[in-house]
């Protein structure tokens, strides 16, 4: 079956996201494109949840998130629980992100990382695994963080 990748940014990633959504379409992937749709300006909180939300209904099994510098917009989908997005500029951190941490959500900034070392982050981190083992207890952890302070 066809992976369904969710993908989404603002305006100071939305031109690199174009190059991810074609550079994944043309791999096979199916792809949830949530925007945002242009370079008008929007805010990143907005398009973060979306991506959140659509990875918690079940609607895609990994994201991808694209901002400016990539920090404002996983700053704001890891606040939704489950979702755990990792900010990689660079193909070890990505690896690692899916093989230590279980990141479900990759993010890079269009300001920051060019298109051809991006596309090479984005194929480490989906074609990447979860190791388990001593890395799952870790992970529960986080899900305990999360539970302990739900109502902050
Ligand atoms: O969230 C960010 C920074 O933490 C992103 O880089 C945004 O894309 C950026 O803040 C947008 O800035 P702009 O001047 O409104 O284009």
């Amino acid at each position: 079956m066809t992976k369904v990748i969710g993908v989404a940014s603002d305006h100071g990633g939305y031109n690199l996201k174009q190059k991810v959504i074609d550079h994944l379409k043309d791999k096979g992937y199916q792809i949830n494109d949530l925007g945002t749709y242009g370079l008008e300006s929007v805010d990143y909180p907005d398009f973060a949840v979306k991506l959140a939300d659509s990875i918690k209904e079940g609607e895609a099994s990994l994201g991808i998130l694209v901002c400016g510098t990539g920090i404002g917009i996983s700053l704001s989908a890891n606040k939704v629980p489950g979702i755990r997005a990792a900010l990689c500029h660079d193909t070890f951190s990505a690896e690692m992100a899916r093989r230590h941490n279980n990141a479900n959500v990759l993010a890079m900034g269009e300001r920051v990382i060019g298109s051809g070392l991006a596309l090479k982050v984005v194929d480490t981190f989906l074609e990447s695994e979860f190791d388990g083992g001593r890395h799952e207890k870790r992970v529960n952890k986080i899900l305990e963080i999360e539970k302990k302070h739900k109502n902050f």
